[in-house]
């Protein structure tokens, strides 16, 4: 597999709807979500979804961090989640600051849920159902959006 590069806004990948994994995939992708992890810290990111590195199907990895913008994030290490699904969502919302790896240099306020429950796949099959809050749950929501051909900056407020 050559070195994965991160899609830009304009590439029509970021813009297309991923498609499900099947349980009989997850191994065979096992090498690029070890690449697509590589490139996340390559990159100093918090998460990164599979189609931001032109491959659209639905897995993404959170890997909350404390940092400049967010030093009271929790240490989480990098979780790679496999049909991310939300489940329950709070009304309540609060707006932070987002960045994204496919839009360098920018920044901008948007809204999020500030509690979801969520469930997902792991690569050994396992299914965890879980609740998320706060910075965490903001990666999740920015990264099933991903999922979903919708970037933060769709959503800014
Ligand atoms: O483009 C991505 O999906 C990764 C993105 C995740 C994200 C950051 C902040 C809020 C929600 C989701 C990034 O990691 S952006 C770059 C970055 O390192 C960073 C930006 C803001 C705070 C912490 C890290
Ligand atoms: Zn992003």
């Amino acid at each position: 597999m050559d070195a994965l590069t991160i899609a830009q806004l304009g590439n029509p990948i970021l813009r297309q709807q991923a498609e499900t994994l099947t349980p009989s995939q997850y191994n065979d992708y096992a090498p690029f979500f070890a690449e697509l992890e590589k490139i996340m810290l390559e990159h100093n990111g918090v998460g990164i979804a599979a189609p931001q590195v032109s491959e659209s199907v639905r897995a993404f990895i959170v890997a909350s961090r404390p940092n400049p913008r967010y030093p009271n994030a929790p240490m989480m290490a990098p979780t790679l989640m496999l049909n991310p699904e939300i489940t329950w969502q709070s009304e309540e919302t609060e707006k932070d600051w987002e960045g994204c790896l496919s839009i360098p240099g920018m920044r901008a306020k948007v809204s999020r849920s500030t509690h979801i429950d969520v469930r997902y796949h792991t690569l050994d099959g396992e299914v965890v159902s879980t609740r998320m809050e706060g910075f965490i749950a903001r990666i999740f929501q920015h990264e099933l959006d991903h999922l979903n051909g919708i970037v933060f900056l769709d959503r800014a407020d």
